[in-house]
């Protein structure tokens, strides 16, 4: 019965909104005042409302958009008037329910009802903030299933909102500036759209250790109560090591790709100093990789700047475009140094261990280098850099990724020459690539395969004359040692 007096009392609450402003003010607020006593006495329902903007008026509400995306599915099958928003740069678009629609949830057999609403404010304040009124879900349900909804049914749909949310997102690609923007503000980090297709599909390297990363990283994602119980930060470390062209970078890509992450690309030598590493950790924003590349090249045992090491002089063979890229790399280098940036080791050390315990969300940071031991101990002891991952010259089963993604086969009869000629000549994933990829329009597989091989066969005679050569200063630098000896005994 009181359900029933609740509801009529409700829908004689709603009619009176409607035709309220006909009345005189003083009648207004008196009818409204106790119609709405009246309403909350019979009524059994419970509302509880969700607004788009929180107080301080400038961020949208975490709760509205984990409700948005949560009510996006049961909108399509249940709403007569939908929203539609595109998402993922148009590719898909997503739909919600209209203001004033009603969709029903149910939850552990509990009867939930959502609606959309706009508060229209009186005020004829011009507004800066995107709608005129005040959007908001709200919720009705049955009074004797509140503690079941408080404190389950809204941490479930914050849950999966945010989930959808992370599933729907774009990823996003950032680099911190050195500089403020042109009207003096500070924008520490400017982005763009990440749209990197690199896959760990598509990444050549050693089947079993592709999948020992994999699960690793599976494993991290889904460690986030492992992580509370222990008291360790959730976060990971990852140190990417190995010649130029092995795939460090399309490796981060294909990371930031699998775990739907966004990249934060940090420009180490655009850093003023400490306090300036600190604000820029604390502006990224959680499930992020936050990379440094070329660690080698930022910081020394003591802290300091130092020269970038010619990547020339190990290098065993270097295709023209990454030539001039490290070229580049190079002068751009040196150029920043004259910044006289002061980060400091240890600064990076409490950049990777300290604040991390204060921010909640999941992370790695990863380093890049082409010189592992050169790097400070301190920095990639494990419990920093957790994962040490070598990326290597290209074996049989990294040609055989390639060779598919390149030219779409799976099997030729070059494939044996290339497989042997793999094993005696140190080539990277990157120039066989480079082989692979058709020069002209009509380039067909037999001639891009055919080039790899006379690529191969030319690193090849390359790695035996420098086999020779450095053969050669061995037994020269022995002879010399055994002359002096001689000259010695015989004084
Ligand atoms: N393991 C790999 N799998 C697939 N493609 C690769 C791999 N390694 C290199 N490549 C190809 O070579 C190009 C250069 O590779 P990448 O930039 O990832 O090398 P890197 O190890 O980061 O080099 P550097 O040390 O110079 O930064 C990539 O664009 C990619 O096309
Ligand atoms: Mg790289």
């Amino acid at each position: 019965m009181f359900a029933q007096l609740g509801s009529t009392f409700g829908s004689l609450f709603i009619v009176w909104t409607m035709f309220q402003r006909f009345f005189p003010l003083h009648l207004q607020t008196y009818v409204d005042k106790y119609l709405k006593r009246l309403v909350k006495f019979f009524d059994p329902y419970i509302q509880i409302k969700f607004y788009e903007y929180s107080s301080d008026r400038f961020r949208r509400s975490e709760a509205y958009i984990a409700i948005e995306n949560y009510l996006s599915s049961k909108s399509t099958e249940q709403a007569k008037r939908l929203k539609g928003d595109s998402v993922k740069q148009g590719q898909s678009i997503v739909l919600n329910m209209d203001n004033e629609e009603e969709v029903l949830d149910e939850f552990r057999g509990v009867k939930l009802f959502w609606s959309k609403m706009e508060a229209l404010t009186r005020s004829q304040t011009i507004s800066y903030y995107p709608t005129s009124g005040k959007m908001y879900y709200k919720l009705s349900f049955h009074s004797r299933y509140r503690e079941s909804v408080t404190k389950s049914y809204l941490k479930y749909i914050l849950e999966e909102g945010k989930a959808i949310g992370a599933r729907n997102r774009q990823k996003k690609l950032y680099t911190n500036n050195s500089n403020d923007d042109r009207y003096g503000h500070s924008r520490r980090w400017s982005h763009v759209v990440f749209e990197h297709p690199a896959s760990f599909d598509t990444l050549a390297m050693d089947p079993k250790k592709k999948k020992e990363i994999i699960d690793d990283l599976v494993t991290f994602h889904q460690s986030k109560e492992y992580y509370a119980r222990i008291g360790k930060a959730w976060k990971r470390g990852y140190l990417l090591y190995g010649p130029p062209g092995t795939g460090k970078s399309t490796m981060i890509a294909a990371i930031a790709n699998f775990l739907n992450y966004d990249i934060y690309d940090l420009e180490l030598t655009a850093v003023k100093d400490n306090t300036d590493l600190r604000k820029l950790l604390i502006e990224t924003s959680s499930k992020s990789i936050i990379v440094i590349e070329d660690i080698d090249c930022s910081l020394d045992l003591t802290g300091q700047r130092k020269t970038k090491p010619k990547k020339e002089e190990n290098k065993v063979e270097v295709c023209p475009i990454k030539k001039k890229a490290d070229e580049e790399n190079e002068s751009k280098s040196s150029k920043d140094e004259s910044k006289n940036s002061k980060v400091t080791l240890s600064g990076l050390l409490n950049f990777i261990d300290g604040i991390w315990s204060a921010s909640g969300g999941e992370r790695l940071i990863i380093f890049t280098t082409n010189y592992v031991e050169k790097l400070d101990e301190a920095l990639i002891r494990r419990g920093r850099m957790d994962k040490h991952i070598e990326l290597s010259y290209c074996d049989f089963e990294g040609f055989k990724v390639l060779a598919k993604n390149y030219l779409n086969i799976d099997s030729h009869p070059s494939f044996e020459t290339i497989g042997s000629l793999l094993e005696e000549s140190n080539i990277t994933p990157a120039d066989v690539a480079e082989n692979l990829m058709p020069k002209t329009t009509m380039g067909d597989s037999e001639t891009c395969l055919d080039n790899l091989i006379q690529a191969l066969k030319a690193a090849k005679e390359e790695a035996m004359k420098k086999k020779a050569e450095d053969e050669e200063k061995l037994k020269l630098k022995a002879d010399k040692g055994l002359q002096e000896e001689e000259k010695l005994g015989g004084s």
